[in-house]
């Protein structure tokens, strides 16, 4: 029988968790908690069950859904072996030279760097080139296995991406040599240096923002966008990962299944209908969490979690809210709405004035300018110095020196935290926001190749850290 993956139909054999007994540990954090959207689908699988007796077909296709959506003109009745098989086929030439070969011909096995739900990911390096990769061994069976890779594959070649290098097939497993990330995942940074500067935490939104976009483009919506999925290489470029939960979709396609991380999932998902935009409230989180070192919605079980998602409102005009910025506030507002037709896309906020100001050459050199006139010609606003290297020509940093200083990343101290900003800095971008507001952006043109069928410790870290609130489910 085929395992289910997350974002899955729950297996209903499987005990049904003490979600209503369980505590939070508020000593460590409102947000380490033991709760998962598993948790929850098992709980509304096994009440429905319970209360409705409902044949597992109505259940199934309200939480399964889309989840197993096909790729573009193929069929998802495929079994999982021969799904990826067939993938493999697509995949580019590089990618194909595992299928006969094992894949230890070609690579030596290195340590394990990585625990997955369904499988670990270890370091290797080739044999050829002696270059480094990680390697994700997916164990057969998963259902959504051959999905991960497609999509993977489908994206492949956008710097924002982890790429895919390889794929071999075993009797009990698939192996899909990656790209390595070898500075670790934006949880970590955020739990070692958090809260950010909203220099920084823009300039990282950008780039999250980039990759989001493109897959929107590309037809994809990843489903679990947070920081744990966020790697960065050593060269300091942020990569999304792990396309387990993401799926196809079409524009003005509705789309269903419960699937995401309790944390970060928005409450369209919760109610069964939802569109690409979840990436967007999940993408709102994570700046939220970025600028004040915590998460927005939280509880003291999962179904709290889920009120507050659904129900609480954040209030930008009190407490830790008075040190941001109005633009960044306005940027989370409209990220964080409810009202999904109200919500900005990943362009909208690309072009949005704090995302402009922060990581726009022509509007950082404008506003330095006329800042160092005010103050008598030093220039209080510093160029961007995020730990990651925007790639943007826009940006500043980008010079050989600036590189050789990030890829030192494996040094904490290498890396400037950026969390000094000029005391009177957010009246500033204020009243810069108003008049970047007035620039006129043209529509960028759509690419879409395929249109397919609580508080926390010292205000940062702890709650940040994987816990099972933000783990996939
Ligand atoms: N390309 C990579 N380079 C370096 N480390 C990686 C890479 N891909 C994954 N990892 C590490 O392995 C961990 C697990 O990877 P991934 O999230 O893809 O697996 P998963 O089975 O989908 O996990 P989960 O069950 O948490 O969703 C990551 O959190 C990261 O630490």
């Amino acid at each position: 029988m085929r395992k289910k993956r997350k974002g899955s139909e729950a297996d209903a054999s499987a005990e049904l968790p003490g979600v209503a007994a369980r505590t939070l540990d508020l000593q460590s954090s409102n947000l380490r908690c033991h709760y998962s959207l598993e948790d929850y689908s098992r709980l509304k699988k096994r009440c429905k069950e319970h209360v409705v007796a409902e044949p597992s077909r109505s259940y199934k296709n309200r939480f399964v859904g889309i989840a197993t959506a096909p790729p573009c003109g193929t069929s998802s009745s495929v079994s999982a072996g021969r799904g990826l098989k067939r993938k493999i086929g697509c995949i580019d030439q590089a990618t194909q030279m595992g299928r006969k070969k094992k894949i230890e011909d070609d690579y030596v096995q290195g340590n394990t760097i990585g625990q997955g739900k369904f499988g670990s990911v270890w370091l290797c390096r080739s044999r050829t080139s002696c270059v480094e990769f990680a390697c994700k061994t997916l164990r057969k069976g998963e259902e959504t296995v051959h999905r991960e890779v497609e999509i993977m594959q489908h994206l492949s070649g956008h710097p924002g991406i982890v790429t895919l290098q390889a794929v071999y097939e075993e009797p009990e497993c698939f192996h899909l040599v990656m790209e390595l990330c070898s500075a670790g995942r934006l949880i970590d940074w955020m739990s070692k240096e958090g809260p950010f500067s909203e220099h920084r935490a823009a300039n990282i939104l950008k780039e999250v923002m980039l990759v989001i976009k493109y897959c929107h483009d590309m037809g994809v919506v990843h489903r679990d966008i947070k920081p744990e999925n966020i790697l960065l290489t050593t060269s300091g470029q942020i990569k999304l990962a792990d396309f387990g939960l993401a799926m196809r979709f079409s524009m003005g396609q509705s789309l269903s299944g419960l699937a995401g991380s309790p944390a970060y999932v928005a409450p369209e998902v919760l109610s069964g209908n939802y569109s690409e935009k979840v990436d967007i409230w999940s993408s709102g989180v994570l700046l939220h969490a970025l600028l004040m070192g915590f998460l927005p919605f939280q509880g003291d079980s999962l179904e709290n979690v889920f009120e507050a998602i659904k129900s609480v409102e954040l209030d930008f005009h009190a407490g830790l809210w008075k040190s941001v910025s109005s633009p960044a506030r306005d940027l989370i507002g409209k990220m964080l709405t409810r009202d999904v037709s109200a919500r900005i896309s990943a362009d909208e906020v690309l072009r949005h004035p704090w995302i402009l100001f922060y990581t726009d050459r022509t509007l950082k050199t404008v506003s330095i300018k006329s800042r160092a006139k005010n103050n008598g010609g030093t220039t209080s606003l510093q160029a961007p110095t995020p730990f990651l290297r925007i790639r943007s020509p826009v940006n500043l940093i980008e010079n050989d020196s600036t590189n050789e200083k990030i890829t030192q990343l494996s040094s904490a101290h290498s890396i400037q935290s950026c969390k000094s900003e000029e005391p009177d800095e957010c009246g500033f971008i204020d009243a810069l926001a108003v008049a970047v507001s007035h620039v006129r952006i043209s529509e960028p043109k759509r690419s879409r190749i395929c249109s397919p069928t609580g508080p926390i410790e010292q205000q940062h870290s702890s709650n940040l850290r994987s816990n099972t609130l933000c783990k996939a489910f």
